[in-house]
């Protein structure tokens, strides 16, 4: 089994580097046609509005929509994740083009700058009792995005609670889904089943 990494922009090579420690093949994807040659994909934190004006640009995104479509195992990481949104708020102006195929709306930017990066721990109980392991997952927050809004057929394997004054774009939401941890424990999942 070969994982394609998205290597526009951002921490593929970091991705990489964990694929290669767990013993399974990455490979940069920088082309449609290198989508041809991988069963699954990641698509790596970063800056989506960079990654997305690259993907236009190499032509990548019908593609990659064709990619989702299939049904092949997809994870994202931070960006990545935004890029599969199907609805993304807190975008630039006149938006960006988005992958989607994930039934949500993300926050692009929903923590604040970068200086507001933190870490904290998160509790996975279903994780730890399907995999083992421990109870929590120490999350990195990187001028994190959330994800406000899931679909019927998503399932949230953790989330983040956040003050009810910082929920801007929901009415009806109380909890948070943080979206790097999330796609973290996707990723670990998938990893387990590879
Ligand atoms: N760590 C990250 O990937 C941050 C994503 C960033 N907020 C964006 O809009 O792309």
């Amino acid at each position: 089994m070969v994982v394609g990494v998205l290597a526009l922009q951002g921490s593929f090579n970091e991705h990489i580097a964990v694929l290669r420690r767990l013993g399974v093949k990455g490979v940069e994807i920088k082309k449609p046609e290198q989508l041809d040659n991988v069963s699954s994909l990641i698509i790596p934190g970063g800056e989506s509005t960079t990654m997305a004006k690259l993907a236009e640009f190499h032509k990548l995104f019908p593609a990659l929509r064709e990619f989702v479509k299939m049904g092949k195992p997809v994870w994202g990481t931070c960006a990545g994740l935004i890029f599969l949104a199907d609805k993304a708020v807190g975008q630039k102006q006149g938006g960006q083009e988005l992958v989607g195929g994930l039934d949500c709306t993300v926050h692009r930017n929903f923590f604040g700058s970068q200086i507001q990066s933190f870490e904290a721990d998160v509790s996975v109980p279903e994780l730890a009792s399907k995999e083992g392991g421990p109870e929590t997952f120490r999350g990195v927050f990187i001028r994190a995005p959330a994800i406000l809004e899931v679909g019927p057929e998503v399932e949230v394997l953790a989330d983040y609670p956040v003050p009810s004054n910082k929920v801007l774009y929901s009415s009806s939401t109380v909890e948070i889904q943080e979206v790097c941890i999330f796609s973290l424990i996707i990723m670990v999942n998938l990893l387990a089943i590879i």
